[in-house]
């Protein structure tokens, strides 16, 4: 079948997101040379929204109007980074991921203007950051130092730490390289040190699910292994049905076997407490990796530990 002439590509606005959408673009171009594409921004309510996400509906705070504009056909095509979708619920109804891109770093990086890494770090510095991921994992390993709520875009974040409202960030390693900003990289983070979120470095595309001709024109650009993983990670937080303030990792790993694997925490908010499970996938697909790494976690106790989190 050939491709749609014209692709309406619907995105948030941020530098980041936009620079996602160029890549989806030369993507495209590359597999499908003549296709016209045209980029429909919009700012969502976690652009707009720079208080507490848990107060906006949380969730969904990177993805509402994205998907509405999709569903109203203001749009053919949404790119999504896949940590910023919810997975505790269905993809709003008539919509469907066509594929995940190939997968960027996993991992976090601290961005200190002096160049120090996260263990060289004095007692009481301010570690810009609203992740509670990243404040439970911080404060289990470095409780010396000293979060502060930090919201924004990432080119918004570094010029707040420019103006000295932090002494140091965490921000994703590939949302830098996105942005053209990997030089303000003090140190890259291992997963051990720094357990990487559901989705990290992956890209969604998202299609309607009656648009056929597009959703066959765009699988070309999913990344099979990709795939995998995000089906594991996303399924894993689907079981565990966690809420905006609670602290959950996971990452999932082809490896070069070709096997699958995924490991997992749920933590307390003050750290002190961190649940932990790693499977490999065997026999079982991806998803019921995903579930079976969940309950590994809700035997442990993670349904209490998240229950007890106010949200
Ligand atoms: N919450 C914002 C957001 N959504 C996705 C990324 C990073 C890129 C990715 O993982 O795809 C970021 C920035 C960050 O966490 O530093």
């Amino acid at each position: 079948m050939s491709a749609p002439e014209q692709i309406r590509i619907v995105s948030r606005d941020s530098p980041m997101a936009l620079a996602q959408v160029e890549r989806v673009r030369s993507e495209l171009a590359a597999a499908h040379p003549g296709v016209r594409t045209e980029v429909v921004p919009v700012k969502t309510t976690g652009d707009t929204w720079l208080g507490d996400l848990s107060q906006v509906e949380g969730k969904g705070a990177f993805t509402k109007e994205v998907d509405a504009a999709l569903l109203a056909g203001e749009a053919d095509l949404a790119v999504h980074c896949v940590k910023d979708v919810p997975a505790d619920r269905p993809l709003p109804a008539g919509t469907v991921f066509a594929a995940f891109l190939k997968r960027d770093d996993v991992r976090d990086a601290l961005v200190h203007p002096g160049g120090l890494t996260l263990d060289e770090l004095a007692p009481g510095t301010r570690i810009g950051t609203s992740s509670v991921r990243r404040v439970a994992q911080l404060a289990a390993t470095h409780p010396h130092l000293r979060c502060v709520p930090f919201r924004g875009n990432a080119n918004r974040r570094l010029e707040k730490l420019a103006a000295g409202e932090a002494d140091a960030l965490l921000l994703a390693v590939s949302g830098l390289e996105r942005i053209g900003r990997t030089d303000v990289i003090s140190e890259i983070l291992s997963p051990e040190a720094m357990m990487p979120p559901v989705g990290a470095g992956i890209l969604a595309l998202q299609c309607r699910e009656d648009d056929t001709a597009l959703i066959e024109a765009v699988a070309v650009l999913g990344d099979p292994d990709t795939h995998r993983e995000a089906d594991a990670e996303r399924m894993f937080l689907h079981v565990l049905q966690g809420h905006c303030n609670s602290p959950i990792a996971g990452t999932a790993k082809v490896h070069r076997t070709g096997d699958l694997s995924l490991r997992a925490c749920v933590f307390t908010p003050d750290g002190k407490t961190r649940l932990n499970a790693h499977e490999w996938a065997g026999r079982l697909d991806p998803a019921t990796l995903g579930t079976s790494v969940a309950v590994a976690l809700l035997r442990q106790g993670a349904r209490e530990i998240i229950d007890g989190i106010p949200h």
